[in-house]
């Protein structure tokens, strides 16, 4: 009998805390492995000092989020920390796999719950803190949130640190470029996807 091999989705799917590095580490990959295609996400949040619409997110209305919904242009969306909607437009993902091109999500923990139903085939990598203090030193030391988004950024965390079985593959990032690195293996290994 014939052995047909089962074939990868070179879709990844990244998630993970709030402040554990996930935009860091997409940083750097987007840098240095551009052969890897990582979405873009609308959002509803203002843009962060030195945020640039359409390369970090493309920062939308709630007018045009509700339209995005309403016609089916999202892969995935969520309400995030209380705050804001963030979604994935479905067409540039279908473009960049129907290329051949490994792509990669980084979003929240209900948005890879809803592409985990829909793209079951993708890989799911969770990237852990070395530890919670660290990432309430990493979520500190960014600056970028007021003590109230912060205390609501950490409650989630808790959440989303309890769901990491629900994940293929476990990364901790100690350190961006090793982390990057391993990602990066996972890609090219075709993804040893584990089965469910
Ligand atoms: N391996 C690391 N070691 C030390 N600091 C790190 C590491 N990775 C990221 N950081 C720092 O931690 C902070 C949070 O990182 P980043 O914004 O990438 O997190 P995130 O997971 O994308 O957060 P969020 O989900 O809130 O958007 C940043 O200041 C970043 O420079
Ligand atoms: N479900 C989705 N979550 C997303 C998307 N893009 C980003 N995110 C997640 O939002 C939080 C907060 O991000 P921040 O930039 O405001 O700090 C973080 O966990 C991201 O992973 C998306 O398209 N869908």
């Amino acid at each position: 009998m014939t052995t047909v091999e089962q074939p990868h989705s070179r879709l990844v799917v990244l998630a993970g805390p709030t402040a554990v590095g996930k935009g860091t580490v997409a940083a750097a990959m987007r840098a240095e492995h551009p052969e890897v295609w990582i979405s873009v996400s609308a959002t509803t949040r203002a843009p962060r000092p030195g945020e640039v619409d359409g390369v970090h997110y493309l920062f939308v209305s709630d007018e045009e989020f509700d339209r995005m919904v309403a016609e089916d242009e999202l892969l995935e969306w969520a309400v995030v920390h209380r705050a804001a909607r963030y979604g994935t437009p479905r067409r540039p993902v279908e473009e960049a796999l129907a290329a051949g091109r490994p792509a990669m999500l980084e979003i929240d923990l209900q948005g890879a719950r809803q592409v985990r139903r829909t793209m079951p085939e993708a890989l799911f990598v969770f990237l852990a803190p070395p530890s919670f203090e660290e990432l309430e030193r990493r979520l500190v030391g960014r600056g970028t949130e007021t003590a109230a988004e912060r205390e609501r950024r950490l409650a989630t965390a808790h959440e989303e640190l309890a769901a990491e079985s629900e994940f293929d593959v476990t990364i901790v990032n100690h350190e961006v470029p090793a982390a990057v690195q391993e990602l990066v293996t996972l890609i090219r290994s075709g993804s040893a996807r584990p089965a469910h």
